[in-house]
């Protein structure tokens, strides 16, 4: 064959293989829709050249910037160690690629906005027109349901996702923001001391090595500053986080489920620190721990299947949920139970302990005037009965 059709011959192989690296590249970088990652990868390479990669990039691809890399991240964080854009993130750094978040209203008293904001995941609707507002000091509780989308909300508030639609306004510049992930893991080998010290490299140049050991100390790690952090607990794990994320004395936290993996113990020091760090900073945190909320939010924002039901004072959503209420009765109340049972006017008998009843009532005035009544009738002794306006009811009429 003649030596310069070898070379056409080349020079086309070459253009070939270049673009389906390319579509390759760019598949591993962006959502896709429709099929799986790999079904995609097996399009691009074994469809005839190019039929794949218009299938590709017409059908698969979703619009949007590239979700980053590990390695990406990786190079984020050593550019904003070199001063560029000090972030306080802990697991999964912000992108430096992100575009800078339009400016809050300056209202003064707003800390972060959202509006319409959605993110789909292929098919799934991770989040569906979310406008969430959070006010400067508040401590705000995301609260849902497994799959809701909080955490996805999270990752989209601190640019560490794209969101597909909408947009996220802080009126606080990106590092003055901490994020806990939910479970951070840290190099088992590095103390204490180390993890936290690594964090005020990562967040910014400028801040003190004294922030270090007042880090440790607000958590109460301050005598483990010298310990590896691979012996250290879920509940330590966990304040140490915290710890690297108030190394840069941030404005705003944001905590993704921060005490869902920890014992009763540990999680009552992580929500006794929460509790002391809401008094000072912005907290905004993220938990299907009902009570948690109820024990450290002022305000709270209900998530399901992606969209906010609820936002606002968690003493308002609580003043319009008068449908449950608390019997407590001598026992033995079989008899009493048997016949709340039967009531017309009650959807719910729960027995929590001997005597001890929560009741989901569908006629409030009925039941306060006819609950009593039935307890004489039955011989108990009335202990006590009073409305549960307790966020788990609020929370299952929002949801259901
Ligand atoms: N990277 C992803 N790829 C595909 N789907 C995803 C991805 N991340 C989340 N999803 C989906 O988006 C929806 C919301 O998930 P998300 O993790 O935000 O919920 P969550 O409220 O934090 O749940 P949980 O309480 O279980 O952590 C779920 O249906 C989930 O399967």
């Amino acid at each position: 064959m003649d030596p310069a059709l070898w070379w056409v011959f080349g020079a086309v192989g070459a253009v070939i293989a270049a673009t389906v690296v390319a579509a390759l590249v760019d598949l591993a970088r962006h959502d896709v829709r429709y099929l799986p990652k790999p079904v995609w990868a097996a399009i691009i390479v074994l469809v005839s050249y190019p039929t794949g990669l218009i299938l590709y990039f017409v059908l698969g691809r979703l619009p949007g910037a590239p979700v980053p890399t590990a390695d990406q991240a990786e190079r984020d964080m050593a550019e904003r160690a070199a001063g560029r854009e000090p972030i306080s993130v802990l697991g999964a750094p912000l992108p430096l690629t992100a575009p800078a978040a339009p400016a809050a209203p300056d209202d003064g008293r707003t800390v972060l906005v959202t509006e319409g904001l959605g993110k789909t995941f292929g098919d799934t609707v991770a989040l569906d027109g979310v406008d969430l507002v959070v006010t400067k000091g508040s401590s705000y509780g995301l609260i849902g349901p497994n799959g809701a989308g909080k955490t996805t909300l999270l990752y989209v508030l601190t640019g560490l996702r794209k969101p597909t639609l909408g947009s996220v306004r802080l009126a606080v510049p990106r590092h003055r923001i901490g994020f806990l992930v939910d479970t951070p893991r840290f190099e088992p080998w590095l103390t204490a001391g180390e993890v936290v010290d690594l964090a005020r490299h990562l967040t910014g140049p400028d801040i003190p090595e004294g922030a270090v050991a007042s880090a440790l100390d607000q958590v109460g790690l301050a005598a483990e500053a010298d310990r590896r952090a691979g012996s250290f607990s879920r509940g330590m794990l966990q304040r140490l986080g915290l710890a690297t994320c108030l190394v840069g004395d941030p404005e705003v936290l944001i905590l993704d489920e921060p005490a869902a993996a920890l014992d009763p113990v540990g999680r009552r020091a992580v929500l006794d620190l929460i509790g002391r760090l809401a008094q000072t900073k912005t907290v905004l945190l993220s938990t299907h721990i009902l009570a948690d909320v109820q024990e450290v939010c002022d305000t709270v924002g209900v998530i399901d299947k992606g969209r906010l039901r609820y936002q606002g004072p968690l003493a308002d959503l609580l003043a319009h949920t008068r449908s449950a209420c608390l019997l407590h009765v001598r026992p033995p109340c079989t008899a009493l139970v048997e016949s709340l049972r039967r009531a017309s006017w009650l959807t719910e008998v729960a027995e929590h302990g001997p005597g001890r009843l929560r009741l989901v009532v569908s006629d409030a005035e009925r039941a306060e005037r006819e609950i009593p009544a039935l307890v004489a009738e039955h011989g108990n002794s009335l202990m006590l009965f009073q409305p549960a306006t307790d966020l788990e009811t609020a929370f299952l009429e929002l949801v259901s």
